[in-house]
């Protein structure tokens, strides 16, 4: 799991050079030095925002999937306020999920439905074919009769 060590803007700021960079992302604060020749999109745009919140360019861009994936990998902690329950959710502030338990979840009975499904496969038919022969019956009854 990502780490969850808080930081200030003022601490993130003294990481924004080359050799340490250091950026916030939704919360994230993510150190990039190692990512900064890697980047596809350059360097210089890493170090141009290093050392500060940097959502509005990275989410400006659309990254990728991937890329928000890569945020995980080089995430160093969180931005005071913020606190993350698992990899992929929503920032939530102040360790409002903290202690949660997983909600449960219910698998869905369906012998129910398919018992219906059996009752009326088995007399439905049979219900038609009783009154079509009523129906005959009755039919040629009246025949008879006139
Ligand atoms: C100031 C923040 C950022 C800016 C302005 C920025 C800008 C860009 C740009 C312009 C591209 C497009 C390159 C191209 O198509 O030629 C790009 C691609 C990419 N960036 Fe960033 N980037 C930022 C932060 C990050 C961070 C922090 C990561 C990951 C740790 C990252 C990962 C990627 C990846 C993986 C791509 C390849 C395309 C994709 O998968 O979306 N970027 N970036």
């Amino acid at each position: 799991m990502a780490e969850q060590r808080v930081f200030t803007l003022s601490q993130i700021a003294q990481h924004k050079s080359k050799k340490d960079c250091w950026l916030v992302i939704n919360g994230r604060v993510v150190d990039v030095t190692k990512f900064l020749e890697e980047h596809p999109g350059g360097d210089e745009v890493l170090i141009e925002s290093a050392g500060k919140d940097a959502t509005k360019s990275f989410e400006d861009i659309g990254h990728s999937k991937a890329a928000h994936n890569l945020l995980l990998k080089y995430q160093v902690g969180v931005l005071q306020g913020y606190s993350f329950q698992e990899a992929d959710s929503k920032v939530s502030s102040r360790n409002e999920y903290k202690g949660k338990e997983m909600s449960a979840f219910v698998i869905k009975d369906n012998r129910l439905p398919s018992k219906y499904v059996a009752f009326l496969e088995f007399f439905v038919p049979l219900l038609v074919a009783g009154f079509f022969f009523s129906y005959r019956y009755l039919t040629k009854a009246a025949e008879i009769t006139h």
